[in-house]
């Protein structure tokens, strides 16, 4: 696919008749950084032409393949890929006013996002002393470190305010509804919501930083960032055995989700399915982010019988309660000796798992953002993400018990939510969403 973002347009007029300015008043002009980058206007695109210097230094990495995932296929990497060990989150609300320039913005982002996943810069090298480089440069000499990048496509995006804002309301599928109100949720608006849903996984923090603040740039003039946040586990290098990761609260978290290779389970539980409609969902999934902040500082006052009690589950082996291996089924009908059940009923897990019928799959990431100024404790806490095929059945009910009876909401606060229909994959020579615009 032939598609340019605005930094890799070439100026269209070789004039040199146009009057002198400073190369510095032309980029300002031209809104460098920016989208509003004006290379077809012929003033500003005949100086820069004129400008052109160097012999191209190439960027390109070597790549070794296991440090490479596919771009293109069926569905969309990031959601039954392993965890990456870091994590870039970023919202954006759409700016532009015709639905043309979202279709537009699609297919410059999948094109620059399927060239970064592969290790390469976004768009073609330029050494043109003129122009500011196509690439911000942070992740040259990096490998693509597994990099995957995950669009969603928010509830806001097909109406806004009760307007129909692109015509696109007719295709809103019904599960993309915005999210009831939980009993227990202390949501700030400036971490809900958004147009458009990105998840940037990789390996390496710059180089999930470096895809998010690409996209950004490459979207100037259409969509802004609306809120955005970073987020990380252990890396594989520092944990001495591989194993589940372990959240902030010194719990191994992950253990019951369904196994991604069984794609039986995967069909019932993460992808939309082509009875489901509509069309432009087949192969896709909802992902619900929740920013949850943890009281740790409560948390570890605590104490170890407390801690468990709350999960439901051993806090070293990750073993349900009364058991003795991790991932040993999880029998909530086991009693002590005084016919109490061993995983408390009102324990996360217990309320969690409920009949076990229904299930999510998770892929969250612990976030630490300093301090609250106005508490002057940790804001630190587990950026919850998970996949399903319709939320109102899946991940609504499930919360549902989880506000009102988990032991758990004594250590955490829901301060962020938002939901986002991730597109089904692109083709090669495709564009993500292209059924959708
Ligand atoms: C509505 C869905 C869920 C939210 C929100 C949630 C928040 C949350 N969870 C933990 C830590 C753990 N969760 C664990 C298990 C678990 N959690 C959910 C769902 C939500 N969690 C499910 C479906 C399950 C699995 C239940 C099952 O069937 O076994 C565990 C135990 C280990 C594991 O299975 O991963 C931990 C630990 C935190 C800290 C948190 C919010 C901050
Ligand atoms: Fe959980």
């Amino acid at each position: 696919m032939e598609t340019k973002n605005d930094f890799q347009k070439e100026p269209q007029n070789n004039s040199q008749t146009e009057p002198k300015l400073s190369r510095r008043q032309l980029l300002k002009m031209a809104g460098v950084g920016g989208a509003g980058l004006l290379l077809g206007g012929a003033g500003v695109g005949s100086l820069f032409a004129t400008g052109a210097v160097g012999a191209a230094s190439s960027t390109a990495t070597a790549q070794p393949a296991a440090d490479i995932l596919p771009f293109y296929g069926k569905y969309q990497q990031g959601i039954v890929t392993p965890q990456q060990d870091f994590f870039h989150f970023a919202a954006f609300d759409i700016i532009a006013k015709k639905r043309s320039d979202v279709r537009a913005l699609f297919e410059k982002w999948t094109d620059a996002a399927a060239r970064i996943t592969q290790g390469q810069p976004v768009g073609d090298e330029s050494n043109n002393q003129h122009l500011p480089p196509t690439d911000t440069g942070e992740a040259i000499g990096l490998t693509a470190s597994k990099l995957t990048i995950t669009f969603g496509v928010g509830p806001t995006l097909f109406t806004k305010d009760g307007a129909d804002r692109f015509g696109l309301a007719s295709k809103r599928p019904a599960p993309l509804a915005d999210l009831p109100a939980f009993s227990a949720d202390e949501l700030q608006a400036e971490w809900c919501g958004g147009d458009i849903g990105v998840q940037v996984c990789a390996n390496d923090p710059q180089v999930a930083f470096h895809a998010i603040r690409n996209l950004a740039r490459i979207a100037r003039g259409s969509a802004v960032i609306r809120w955005s946040q970073a987020g990380f586990q252990r890396t594989e290098r520092a944990a001495a055995k591989p194993g589940t990761a372990r959240n902030l609260m010194g719990f191994k978290d992950g253990t019951g989700n369904p196994d991604v290779n069984d794609d039986a389970a995967m069909n019932d539980v993460v992808w939309v399915q082509p009875s489901e409609g509509p069309a432009w969902m087949t192969n896709g999934s909802y992902m619900i982010v929740r920013r949850i902040r943890m009281r740790i500082e409560e948390w570890d006052r605590s104490t170890l019988q407390d801690q468990e009690a709350t999960f439901g589950r051993a806090r070293i082996s990750g073993a349900p309660l009364g058991g003795t291996d991790e991932f040993e089924k999880l029998d909530l009908d086991k009693k002590d000796a005084s016919g109490k059940p061993l995983i408390p009923v009102d324990s996360h897990v217990a309320l969690a798992h409920g009949d076990g019928k229904v299930r999510i799959l998770r892929r969250s990431y612990s976030y630490t953002n300093g301090i609250d100024a106005k508490t002057g404790q940790l804001d630190t806490g587990l950026f919850f993400v998970c996949f399903n095929r319709d939320p109102r059945k899946q991940f609504v009910p499930m919360q549902q018990r989880l506000a009102k009876n988990d032991r758990l909401n004594e250590y955490i606060v829901h301060v962020g939510s938002a939901v986002f229909a991730c597109l089904p994959g692109a083709s090669a020579g495709g564009f993500l969403g292209q059924e959708l615009f």
